[in-house]
Order: C-alpha cells, then structure tokens, then sequence
C-alpha cells in the first residue's frame, strides 16, 4: 500500500517569470524567489516552496509532488510500483536538489499526467510573512491543497490513482454540461492520508494547459473576499464567482493562473473523518455560486 500524505508541491512552466512574481506576491499573497538555478520558488508556508515555476517555452502545469512520511514509505511505494509492472525513474541528483527532497520517483499515470513521489523535504523553517498581509494558509498535514488533472483516458486514470497510488474515492460529481440529456463528464474526487476531502480529482476532458486547477485553503473568510479585490486589481481573469462546493463545504472562487490552469482560493472546507465518511454522487457543483460561465471566454471555451 502507497501511503501519500499529500500534495507536497506543484511544477509549472511559465514563459514569463516576471508573470508569476507578480501574480504570486500582488494576487496570491504568497513569497516569491528564485533559486540559483533561476526556478520561481513560490512560498505560502514554513516550508521553502509549494509552487515552482521553471522558465521555459510554454506557460503550462508539469507535475504533482506527493509526499510519503520518509524513507521506508518511500520504498514501499517503490515496492508497489514494482508489484504493479508501473514504470518509474528515480529521481536523478540533480532533480533531488532541485525539489529539495532526499529521494523522488516519477511516474506517469495513463492520461500522461506526472506524479513525482518524495520524502524528505529541505527547509529552513523561515517564517511565512505575505506580503500581503494573508493571515495564514491551511496547509501542514493536509498538503497544499487540491490539483485536478484532465484524464481523457479516465478509467484506467481512476484506476491507476486508486490501485498504484493507493488513493482512497471520495465522492464522484457526473457533470452534464448540456443538460440531463446531453453527455456526462465525469469527475472522481480522491484522498490520502490526511483529512481534507480531496487532494487530487481526476475529470475526463483534456486540459491543454496540463492542469484544470489547483486549489490553495486560507483561515478565513475575509482574506478570500481580499483575494478577489487583488485579483481585480490585477486585471487577473475570474473564471468562476464566489460560491461554496456541495461536496467538501468550500467557500472559493476561481481565476487564471499565468501557466494557463486555474487557481481556486477557498475557505473552511471539511475536515473528514474517513471512517465515518460515506461515499456519493452529488447531482450539484455548488450550494451557492459559483458561475463557471464567467471562464468561458471566446479563447478558452
Ligand atoms: C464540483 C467541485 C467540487 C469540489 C471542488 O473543489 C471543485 O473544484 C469542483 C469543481 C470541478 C469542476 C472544475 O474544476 C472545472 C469546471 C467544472 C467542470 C464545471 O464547469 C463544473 C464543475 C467544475
Ligand atoms: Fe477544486
């Protein structure tokens, strides 16, 4: 059994750095760096990044970090990879460093999405200070917080998250963008080891950008709404308004990132006690909100 605490970080490939500075420290609220060899690393938290953005042609998502608790999880992920005939590439030194961790496997699931397994981060502790005042964000042992990645080759995707990464199905949405007899889309919602309602769905459409969105979880509710006014201020694209989710009770809204995914800003989602949770369909994206139309533009339709 592979035992992922959580999303550790995010790779994303930006051909605008200054973009990302920008986006990072003026919308997010999050602190921007660069490491010596000329990576964005983006903090939200003690450790030294959650977010890293290499500078290169494209302006796309490239991978998932998912973090095991050290060394004899990390081999037991290996172990099942092996058990699985899943092939995988150690991470090299090079790479090591670059992520700052002790050791990184890389996986590529079947929609080509890449999943890198590490344990052992780096830190030096330092304080997480926004500039923009952004209390705190609920990160810990619940990871960052979400990624949903396009898996059009979706039920050997769901099965590769549930049998390899040992991802445990939270609940599943059957979207039906054309109305009750038009076609569905599906959207599995997964877990690991830790209480936040999912770290990772999968939705069976293509992503041109490698990712749909990642979500990032502030304390309270007034640092979202202060999000929104940055957001503006920015000229940064909204692409869905405020509401709350029916499934993990989140209150976010979502906007363009400068690698083409969304990012969604969110407060006050569930914590789950996963032997009491019980596995459903929702039949609604949202209580309240939450208009995706607003996204829908000419160019991203
Ligand atoms: C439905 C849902 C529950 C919890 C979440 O954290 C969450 O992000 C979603 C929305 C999933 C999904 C999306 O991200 C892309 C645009 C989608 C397909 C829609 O237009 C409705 C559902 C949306
Ligand atoms: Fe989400």
């Amino acid at each position: 059994m592979m035992e992922i605490r959580g999303l550790a970080y995010v790779v994303a490939e930006s051909s605008d750095l200054d973009r990302w500075v920008s986006y990072a420290r003026d919308v997010l609220g999050m602190m921007p760096s660069t490491s010596t060899d000329g990576d964005l690393l983006i903090k939200m938290d003690e450790r030294q990044f959650r977010f890293q953005v290499q500078p290169g042609r494209n302006d796309k998502y490239l991978a998932s970090g998912w973090e095991v608790a050290n060394q004899e999880a990390f081999e037991q992920a290996l172990k099942v990879l092996d058990a699985g005939k899943v092939g995988y590439e150690l991470g090299s030194a090079e790479l090591c460093a670059k992520r700052q961790v002790q050791q990184l496997a890389v996986v590529r699931d079947p929609s080509g999405n890449r999943h890198e397994i590490v344990w052992g981060f780096k830190s030096d502790f330092t304080h997480f200070a926004s500039p923009q005042g952004v209390s705190k964000f609920i990160t810990g042992d619940y990871g960052l917080g979400h990624t949903v990645l396009p898996a059009p080759d979706f039920d050997k995707t769901v099965a590769f998250v549930r049998d390899v990464l040992g991802f445990g199905l939270s609940d599943i949405y059957n979207f039906k963008p054309a109305g009750d007899a038009g076609p569905t889309i599906r959207i599995h919602f997964f877990h690991c080891e830790n209480a936040r309602h999912h770290s990772l769905a999968l939705a069976e459409f293509p992503a041109p950008s490698g990712c749909v969105h990642v979500m990032v979880e502030v304390d309270n509710m007034p640092e979202v709404g202060r999000a929104m006014d940055r957001m503006k201020a920015q000229n940064v694209q909204l692409t869905a308004t405020l509401g709350q989710h029916t499934n993990d009770k989140m209150i976010s809204f979502y906007m363009r990132s400068p690698s083409n995914f969304d990012v969604e800003y969110g407060f006050g989602g569930a914590i789950v006690d996963w032997a009491q949770h019980i596995t459903h369909e929702f039949t609604a994206v949202s209580l309240w909100g939450h208009d995706f139309s607003v996204g829908r533009t000419a160019e991203n339709a």
